[in-house]
């Protein structure tokens, strides 16, 4: 891919700001999507910059994801400096400091009956799984019969629709029930808090990221992953690209910083 004029300009701009929030969704950006959710892996090219930038001065690089932090642990196995928000919001570790997921008596029935549905439903569709999380279950539907796969999702739909204690969401071949509110809006807004970051890029790919480019603000860079309507102001296909990108943003900051830095006569050059 050429980063076209406008998205190296923003970039840019970007390198350029003192403290810097550099989010990347992890499914469909970070890695490929592939058939087994427990075979996605970063783009080494990707997971290369991510360490040149956490390595920067004023610089913080985050995975937001809508995965289990466990499971983006394993995954990602991400540098020890990367922010991680897990399970869309509702999960967060910062370093050595996490802040899982506390469930009341009535969210744990709720996950219950969750459970229960979607076990069911998968039970009576081939190729369908359900993947657990602390505070949710999500429907896999990738390697059933597209037929099967639609009429999994309409009947988990049908079960749990009006159950004010559970909340739904639409992915990238799931359906994802959750006992807890969350959004990757509301997990960006707190990072860009705790790094207390000038400006933010956020990259993300499935309709759950709109929540995040919602969140941007002006300054901030969004960047949508593929096809489908967004609120981001840019768009690359792939993440072969966004590896380019953040590749680009690494570049450009680390050359910022050199020049910013004083020469060994002790002026700035
Ligand atoms: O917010 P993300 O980091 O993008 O996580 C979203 C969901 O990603 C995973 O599912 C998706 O990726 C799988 C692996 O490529 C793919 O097989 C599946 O069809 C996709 O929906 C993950 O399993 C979910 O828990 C995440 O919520």
């Amino acid at each position: 891919m050429t980063i076209d004029d406008q998205l190296r300009a923003a970039l840019t701009q970007l390198a350029g700001v003192d403290r810097l929030l550099v989010a990347l969704d992890f499914d469909g950006v970070v890695s490929p999507i592939v058939e087994r959710a427990e075979d996605a892996r970063p783009l080494p090219a990707t997971a290369a910059a991510v360490v040149r930038l956490a390595a920067l001065p004023e610089t913080w690089t985050a995975y937001v994801s809508g995965r289990a932090l466990t499971s983006l642990l394993k995954v990602a196995s991400p540098d020890d400096r990367t922010l991680l928000i897990g399970s869309h919001g509702a999960e967060v570790r910062l370093g050595a400091e996490e802040h899982p997921v506390a469930l009341d008596p009535d969210q744990r029935d709720a996950l219950a009956d969750l459970h229960r549905t979607f076990t069911e439903v998968s039970t009576q569709a081939p190729g369908t799984w359900v993947e657990e999380k602390p505070a949710g279950r999500v429907l896999h539907t990738r390697q059933a019969d597209r037929d099967d796969a639609a009429a999994a999702v309409a009947a988990a739909r049908r079960q749990l629709t009006g159950r004010g204690d559970i909340f739904l969401k639409d992915g990238k071949e799931v359906l994802e029930g959750s006992v807890v509110h969350a959004t990757k809006g509301e997990g960006l807004a707190f990072l860009r808090q705790v790094t207390e970051a000038e400006a933010v890029l956020f990259a993300g790919d499935d309709v759950t990221d709109e929540d995040g480019f919602r969140a941007l603000e002006s300054g901030d860079v969004g960047i949508k992953v593929g096809p489908g309507e967004t609120a981001a102001g840019f768009r690359v296909e792939s993440p072969q690209d966004v590896a380019e990108v953040v590749g680009l943003l690494a570049e450009l900051r680390a050359d910022l910083g050199a020049q910013r830095r004083p020469d060994t006569d002790g002026a700035s050059t």
